[in-house]
């Protein structure tokens, strides 16, 4: 990306309400760490199974697999829809469940390990352009949410330097204890809305997920912008994004 992105969406305050930014792939880039320790979870599980059936290990796809089951997902939802994707059907277990089990709820708590690990290892940043943009969108005095599946988004908005720039946070955390739908179901985009005293048609949704782009769009809000990290442009559109950018540096925040 060059020093002057092509800008392609404009947001005034004048027409919108409030943002509501997705974080993981939008706001920070920890959508590969998130990728990476699915793949270590899913090959690890899937080594076993061809092993154990007799049949040839087809390793997960960190980006095909990753963008089409995984991604924007509650993680139980994550390690369902993957797994059913390759025929298996794992019983749902419970948190007494020991480590090495195969159940949905042993997996999941194995993605937060390794997904943890990933996070120490590596860091945080910021994704391209959000510091900006969030600053822009601030001085105009636009309110803005972060709607994140994860209920690792305080911390990876703290360790991104980015919590003291939203206003309010919508995770997976909130979602389990108010019994709120995952993506693709609108739930949290709207309980976002409705703390801000916003109606959805006023509001823009930010989102790098395919479940991201359709919450968005199921939720009826003004405009839904699709995040492209690379080659799901179409898809997302298809989806519900109204329009696509490569990343935040391509929005502009106007008075
Ligand atoms: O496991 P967590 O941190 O609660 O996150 C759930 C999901 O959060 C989403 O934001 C990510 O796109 C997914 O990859 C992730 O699985």
């Amino acid at each position: 990306m060059g020093e002057h992105a092509t800008i392609r969406v404009r947001l005034s305050r004048r027409d919108w309400d409030a943002v509501l930014f997705d974080l993981d792939g939008v706001l920070a880039d920890t959508a590969r760490v998130h990728a990476a320790a699915w793949k270590a979870l899913f090959d690890e599980v899937l080594r076993r199974r061809a092993a154990e059936m007799g049949e040839p290990f087809r390793p997960f796809d960190l980006r095909a697999d990753y963008l089409a089951f995984v991604d924007g997902k509650r993680r139980e939802d994550g390690v369902r829809a993957f797994l059913a994707s390759r025929g298996i059907v794992l019983p749902e277990g419970s948190e007494a469940d020991p480590e090495e089990a195969l159940t949905v709820a042993a997996l999941a708590r194995r993605k937060q390990g390794l997904f943890t690990a990933a996070l120490e290892r590596e860091g945080v940043e910021p994704a391209p352009g959000a510091v900006a943009l969030m600053r822009a969108l601030r001085r105009l005095g636009m309110p803005l949410a972060v709607v994140s599946a994860s209920r690792n988004c305080a911390a990876v908005l703290a360790a991104a330097g980015l919590d003291g720039l939203v206003d309010l946070r919508v995770d997976g955390q909130m979602a389990a204890a108010l019994g709120l739908a995952g993506k693709p179901a609108p739930d949290t985009f709207l309980e976002a809305a409705r703390r801000l005293g916003v109606p959805p048609a006023r509001a823009v949704v930010f989102e790098d997920a395919l479940a991201g782009v359709e919450a968005g769009r199921r939720g009826g809000f003004g405009l839904v912008v699709g995040v492209d990290r690379g080659g799901q442009a179409e898809a997302l559109r298809r989806r519900g994004a109204d329009v696509v950018v490569r990343d935040l540096t391509e929005v502009a925040a106007e008075a």
